[in-house]
């Protein structure tokens, strides 16, 4: 490969990058970009700068203070910059420093937002070397408040709006990203963000915030990663009356004009970026979420993090409870507060893995898990007039209304909160499992923590420090009795990472509900013992990326094992190849 080579017309610049560089990069680094990518690079050392003022704005090659002294030279930007050289750290240092000073979780984001628009791998850095600190800003429960004041927030797009406007048009949207080789898309239509409901087409910072994850926790590179908001509208009487809203002021399409949409959609991706781009579906309304997954599910590689990912964090949770619980899964007896996506996906894993593990037909282990909607516990004598996904956990029981008398007849020894509606686990209802179990398992799942079905502080206090509990949002430790309780984060962002990677590093061509135990187990197995003496069924987000690599090295085995996957030969070591194909953000160097 040439040197740096300069087109002296226009004081052009080509970036050439050294595959083999140390300064600030290395050989790990280079190399595994690449691996995960190989017959999807269409650029791959060089790219062309204007200019070095436009390289100083070009986010993804931008490293501000940091250039050398040779690439100033190389790179025309002798005084565009001013004369010291900063160390990619100590740039990290500083701006750590400047966004600790911030008071409020929204300002840190924003601080986050524009050092992604300024310096992606810098930005990258600091998110994976302070994860624990900053996924709280760039993810749940700030990413919620950012959607909701993402008219004011928004500055520059940071993903394809798809909009009503655009039907027909679809796949020349597509082409306007500046990337061909997408390896991830999130997409949203903004009908249920989090607990939040209808956002409309500020929904975007949810696909954003996501992959922001896919790449800090995952290891998938940032140019791979796609966020797209369907616009079909909303229903927010707020928003359409905003004058400041940035999406289609009209009330949401549904139907076949819905459908329509959502089919160009899949078809145009497809087209455009190959049958191995996994498409993750993200924060729809119930009844589309279910729709897409069943429709899709057989000729895309699809997955809906709310369905599928939840369950499978949820699932490793409670495979991981056991050893503090005791007991076999089929042992339990699981009661849910909410009977949507995240209720009846987590409900269904759940008696799959029990089925596999005792041998018994999944109508039989379905009958140990119990489900309670806005009218109480679901029951047989209900069954006609409940939505086909609740149908299955219709068991005979007599009608019981309301959450507090359904835990006194069920008994339950898990209790699981997915309604997305805040403190609905009252004290008699928390104070009801104490008194029924020795260490009742509760978990907390919807987002963000104003929507919380309880505190940390009240699971362990009404318990007398009790529970195991764990929640989708983060709560802080919690002092009760003069001992420290801290609980675990049961969120998707445990999994959909992982999973991601293990179905690009295979070439996976479709989701199977297996792939979806596989990295259950897989982090289950990664919570350590001295986790379990702390009481903690989750491990600390701090070994996220090693984690992500045993969920997606075990999720590419399934993939192997199942014939879906289609990057042959099979790698050996498929942990070590999935650590060895994570994107590392330390800086590049160019010659
Ligand atoms: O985004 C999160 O924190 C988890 C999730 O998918 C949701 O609540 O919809
Ligand atoms: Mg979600």
């Amino acid at each position: 490969m040439e040197s740096t080579m300069k087109d002296l017309r226009g004081g052009a610049t080509v970036l050439d990058m050294d595959p083999k560089s140390t300064v600030g990069g290395g050989v790990e680094d280079v190399y595994g970009e690449d691996c995960a990518t190989e017959d999807q690079l269409v650029t791959p050392w060089t790219v062309s700068v204007a200019s070095g003022y436009s390289l100083l704005r070009d986010p993804r090659h931008n490293k501000g203070l940091a250039f050398t002294e040779k690439e100033r030279d190389a790179h025309y930007l002798r005084g565009l910059l001013p004369p010291v050289v900063a160390t990619q750290q100590l740039q990290e240092k500083k701006l750590m420093h400047s966004i600790r000073k911030y008071q409020l979780p929204i300002q840190k984001y924003m601080a986050m937002m524009e050092l992604e628009e300024r310096n992606e791998r810098l930005f990258y850095k600091l998110l994976i070397d302070n994860v624990e600190e900053l996924l709280p800003i760039v993810y749940t429960p700030t990413v919620g408040e950012a959607c909701q004041k993402y008219g004011s927030i928004f500055k520059r797009p940071q993903g394809l709006y798809i909009s009503l406007k655009e039907k027909g048009k679809i796949l020349d949207v597509l082409k306007n990203w500046p990337e061909r080789s997408i390896q991830v898309i999130v997409v949203t239509d903004g009908e249920r963000i989090l607990g939040l409901g209808d956002l409309g087409c500020q929904g975007m910072g949810i696909p954003v915030g996501k992959l922001a994850l896919y790449t800090a926790l995952g290891g998938v590179r940032p140019s791979a990663c796609l966020p797209i908001t369907i616009d079909v509208g909303t229903n927010n009487e707020k928003l359409l009356k905003d004058e400041f809203y940035i999406g289609l002021r009209q009330r949401r399409a549904t139907g076949q004009e819905y459908a329509e949409l959502l089919h160009e959609f899949m078809t145009a991706v497809k087209q455009n970026y190959g049958e191995k781009v996994l498409i993750q579906f993200e924060d729809f309304a119930n009844h589309n979420a279910f729709e897409l997954l069943a429709k899709y599910g057989t000729t895309h590689l699809v997955f809906n993090d709310d369905i599928q990912g939840t369950a499978s964090v949820v699932l490793a949770g409670v495979i991981a409870a056991l050893k503090l619980l005791g007991g076999s899964l089929a042992d339990h007896t699981f009661l849910f507060l909410g009977a949507g996506e995240a209720g009846t996906g987590i409900a269904e894993l759940i008696a799959l893995e029990m089925s596999k593990r005792s041998n018994a037909p999944v109508e039989e282990t379905r009958k140990k898990i119990w489900l309670v909607d806005s009218k109480g516990l679901i029951v047989s004598s209900r069954k006609d007039s409940l939505q086909h996904f609740k149908q299955p956990w219709a068991h005979e029981h007599e009608p019981v209304n309301n959450l507090l008398d359904a835990v006194k007849a069920i008994k339950p020894t898990v209790l699981i909160g997915s309604s997305g509606v805040g403190r609905t686990f009252t004290k008699e209802v928390v104070e009801a499992m104490a008194s029924l179990n020795e260490k009742p398992l509760i978990l907390a799942l919807s987002n963000p923590t104003s929507q919380s079905e309880c505190t940390a502080e009240e699971a362990y206090t009404w318990t007398k420090g009790k529970a195991i509990f764990a929640s989708g949002s983060p709560f802080d430790p919690v002092e009760y009795e003069g001992k420290v309780y801290v609980s675990g984060q049961a969120n998707n962002a445990y999994i959909f990472p992982g999973f991601g990677l293990g179905l690009v590093i295979s070439g996976a061509i479709r989701v199977h509900d297996d792939m979806l135990l596989a990295a259950s187990e897989a982090l289950a197995g990664q919570v350590s013992e001295e986790n379990y003496a702390n009481g903690l069924t989750y491990p600390p987000f701090s070994n996220i990326r090693k984690i992500s690599a045993h969920i997606a090295a075990n999720v590419a085995a399934k993939a192997y094992e199942l014939g879906l996957a289609t990057r042959l030969p099979r790698p050996e070591n498929l942990v070590k190849y999935a650590e060895s194909c994570m994107y590392s953000p330390v800086y590049r160097s160019y010659r």
